[in-house]
Order: C-alpha cells, then sequence, then structure tokens
C-alpha cells in the first residue's frame, strides 16, 4: 500500500495533492459556527501554505475534499479506475461529502484550517508529544500512537472501576474511534488493575434512587455492550492484571486478548445476585463450552491467565517481567498491516453473528435490570458497601 504523499509545493491546492494511501478518514468537523465569506475560504488556503507540520494523510484528502466541495459542489467526476490509487482516494474523499452544500464545505474547509493553525494547535494540544493524548478526561485516557488508539481505564485507586460516567465516555471513545486513523483500539487499565468491573457505587449513589438507575444502568449498558459489537476495527484487550465482571465478559467482543501471567478473570454475578453480560451468556458457552461457562457465569470461579486461555477467552498469555514490552511491540507491528483488509476481515466474522449479539444484549439487559433491583442484589450491593466498616 503505498504512502499518501503531499507534494511539497508552494500552494497545496487541490491539484497538487499527491494522494497514495487509504483509507479515507472522516475527519469530524464541528458544525459550522458561521457562513464563511469567498475571502475567509481564500484565506484559508493561504493559510494551508503556511502550516509548518504536515497535517497527516487524512486531513490532507479532507482539505481536497472539501475544498472540491465548495468550489465544484458535489462529485461530479467518474470513480478513476482500481489501480489509480492517488484519484481513486481523491475521487473517494470528494464523493464521500455527498451533497454538502457548496457553502457549508467552504465552512468546514476554514474551520478544519483554523484547527490545524499554530495558534489553536498550540492551545488544544500544546506540545504534541509522540504519545498524542486525543481525549483525556480523569478517568480515562486516549492516546494514539503508530496507528493505534490506546483506551486506558485509568482509576488505579478504585482499580479501575467503571462509573456510570466511564460507560458514557467509553461509548463516545469508541465512537471516534471506529473513525480515527488508528487501525487497531487497544484497551488497558492503569496500575495493578485491569478492572473491577462495574463500580458498586454506582447504584447506592444515584440520585434517583434505585429504580431510576436499573433503567439508566440498562439503557447504558445496552448501548456500551452494543458500541464493542458494532466497532468495525481490530479490538484487542491488554490485561495488565485481574479482571473482574464486565470486564471479563466483555472480552468474549475483543479480537485479541492478552494477559499478563499476573491476571485473574472473575465473573461473580451470583454473588453480587446478578447475572451476565456483554453477551457473555452466548459468547463464553460458545467458546468455552457451557460446563466452563456455568463454573464461571453461575459459580464465579476465578480463573488464573493460563486457565482462562486454556477455555479460549485469553488469546495469549505473557510473563508480567516482559508483558508490556511483548505486547506493544506486537501490536506495533499489526498496526501496520493494511487496514481496510483487516477491517474487512473483521467485518465478515463479526457480521455472522452481530444480529445474533444484539438481540443477546438486549435480552441480558432486561435481566440485569430487574436482577438489580432484587434483593439478592440490594444485599450484595450493601455488603460490599459497608464492607470496610465492619472489619
Ligand atoms: C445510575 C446507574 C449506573 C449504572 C451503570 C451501568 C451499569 C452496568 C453494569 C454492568 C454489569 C456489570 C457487572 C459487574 O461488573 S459485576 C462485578 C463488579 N465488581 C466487583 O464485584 C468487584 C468489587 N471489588 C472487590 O471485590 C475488591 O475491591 C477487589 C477484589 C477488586 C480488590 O480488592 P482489594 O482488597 O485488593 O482492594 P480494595 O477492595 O481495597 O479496593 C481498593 C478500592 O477500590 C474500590 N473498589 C474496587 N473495586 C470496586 C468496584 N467494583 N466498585 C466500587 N469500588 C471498588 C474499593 O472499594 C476500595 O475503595 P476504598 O479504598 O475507598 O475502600
Amino acid at each position: 500500500m503505498a504512502a499518501v504523499t503531499l507534494r511539497r509545493a508552494r500552494c497545496w491546492c487541490p491539484s497538487l495533492l499527491q494522494v497514495f494511501r487509504f483509507p479515507v478518514a472522516q475527519v469530524h468537523l464541528g458544525r459550522p459556527t458561521m457562513r464563511a465569506s469567498q475571502q475567509d475560504f481564500e484565506n484559508a488556503m493561504n493559510q494551508v501554505k503556511l502550516l509548518k507540520q504536515d497535517p497527516g494523510n487524512q486531513v490532507k484528502l479532507k482539505l481536497y475534499a472539501l475544498y472540491k466541495q465548495a468550489t465544484d459542489g458535489p462529485c461530479n467526476v467518474p470513480k478513476p479506475g482500481v489501480f489509480d490509487l492517488v484519484n481513486k482516494a481523491k475521487w473517494e474523499a470528494w464523493n464521500s461529502l455527498g451533497n454538502l452544500p457548496k457553502e457549508t464545505a467552504r465552512q468546514n474547509y476554514v474551520d478544519l484550517v483554523s484547527s490545524l493553525s499554530p495558534s489553536s494547535e498550540a492551545s488544544s494540544q500544546g506540545k504534541r508529544g509522540a504519545d498524542e493524548k486525543v481525549q483525556e478526561s480523569k478517568d480515562i485516557v486516549v492516546t494514539s500512537e503508530d496507528g493505534i488508539t490506546k483506551i486506558m481505564l485509568n482509576r488505579p485507586a478504585k482499580k479501575n472501576a467503571l462509573t456510570f460516567e466511564m460507560y458514557k465516555e467509553i461509548i463516545l471513545t469508541l465512537k471516534n474511534a471506529s473513525t480515527d486513523n488508528s487501525a487497531i483500539a487497544v484497551f488497558t487499565g492503569a496500575g495493578d488493575y485491569y478492572c473491577s468491573g462495574n463500580d458498586l457505587t454506582n447504584f447506592t449513589s444515584a440520585a434517583g434512587g434505585m429504580e431510576e438507575a436499573a433503567n439508566q444502568g440498562a439503557v447504558v449498558l445496552r448501548e456500551f455492550v452494543n458500541s464493542f459489537i458494532d466497532f468495525p476495527k481490530p479490538l484487542v484487550a491488554v490485561v495488565n492484571g485481574p479482571a473482574v465482571g464486565i470486564a471479563v465478559t466483555l472480552l468474549g467482543l475483543f479480537d485479541a486478548v492478552y494477559a499478563s501471567d499476573k491476571a485473574t478473570f472473575h465473573t461473580p454475578f451470583s454473588h453480587l445476585g446478578q447475572s451476565p453480560e456483554a453477551c457473555s451468556s452466548y459468547t463464553f458457552p460458545k467458546m468455552m463450552g457451557s460446563a466452563k461457562a456455568t463454573e464461571m457465569l453461575l459459580f464465579g470461579k476465578k480463573l488464573t491467565a493460563r486457565e482462562a486461555w486454556a477455555q479460549g477467552l485469553v488469546s495469549e498469555v505473557f510473563p508480567d517481567s516482559t508483558f508490556e514490552k511483548e505486547v506493544w511491540t506486537r501490536l506495533r507491528a499489526y498496526a501496520k498491516l493494511p487496514p481496510n483488509s483487516m477491517r474487512i476481515s473483521k467485518e465478515l466474522i463479526r457480521n455472522n453473528e452481530k444480529e445474533k449479539l444484539h438481540a443477546v444484549n438486549a435480552e441480558e439487559c432486561t435481566t440485569l435490570k430487574a436482577r438489580w433491583l432484587s434483593e439478592e442484589c440490594i444485599n450484595a450491593i450493601m455488603n460490599f458497601v459497608s464492607r470496610k466498616a465492619k472489619l
């Protein structure tokens, strides 16, 4: 796959764009704040020439597409031949804008260029390190480097337990990662835990009481799990330590799971008066057989990393001493593979199950909503929350 190169020309007007690489990214453009004038548009074109840093292939394609849409309107030329990579990429970028009005395309062009200018760059991202922060909240840190979008659960003091906000942030993060210019996405945890599952205080701290919390929880959980079912790129879990509850069940929706040998896998749903989620009531029996799945999902048997590997939940186990180095070296190599092929191959695999997985997810969320209001669950959560008070 040839690389995209932009001729170092005086003017980056689209006709000089030499575009060689896929995929065409949909750079997320904010809603136009106002109508850009023709003068603004021309100023933006000149501003592009002054950019010190190459904005990257995807942005260059987007600039080309918006320029053509703003000047010529919707794509009005025949699609180039399959081997004419340069013009085919440019055609696809332009054609992907559909009937976007000229004025909107002009405004988007101006917005995009202004977001690239040194002043906005300085203000919005500060010094761009190699490990570029793409989105950062307190508890989820998303970085993008070497074609990998890394999503790190960053709440080590609470064993990376998932708050209500974190569920919503992860939904957004996966949405963004599905169209960014990374080739793969990776989940991992900060600190000694991968993730201790749902934050059990989510329910006790909910403002509207348990009933409202259960309703909200079921809606968020269903959307959360669907975002994993529908994620179009290779999704990899780097399980750096113990995983509990939904952190374990979600692994059935990942494309690869690499575990440190100090990781453990625990799904104490019955202990908590709850029931399986993240499609595990379907993926676990399918993956490991119903007997092994029952031991985990009903009886809460905690697995070592090796046991999880033997049962098909983990792709490979690494010595903890070399885990991070070995896994990230491998992932950087994988991220260099042709992204479209990986995406299309994953689509072929996932499409066989997608409808079933959505149905299972819906059923599990309905069941869980009732479980959360059960005496068994409420007692279990209260026991957890008050356990240290009893010490
Ligand atoms: C409005 C409603 C919103 C709902 C949102 C959607 C709902 C989706 C629900 C999807 C269904 C998911 C189910 C699950 O994930 S079930 C599994 C839940 N997790 C657990 O049961 C684990 C509970 N934690 C523990 O058992 C232990 O903490 C653990 C074994 C993980 C570690 O023990 P250790 O002794 O090593 O450390 P501590 O217990 O002292 O933990 C350190 C501090 O972290 C807090 N902690 C850890 N895990 C959780 C957790 N899951 N929820 C809340 N808090 C957690 C722990 O309390 C300590 O805090 P303090 O230092 O403040 O005491």
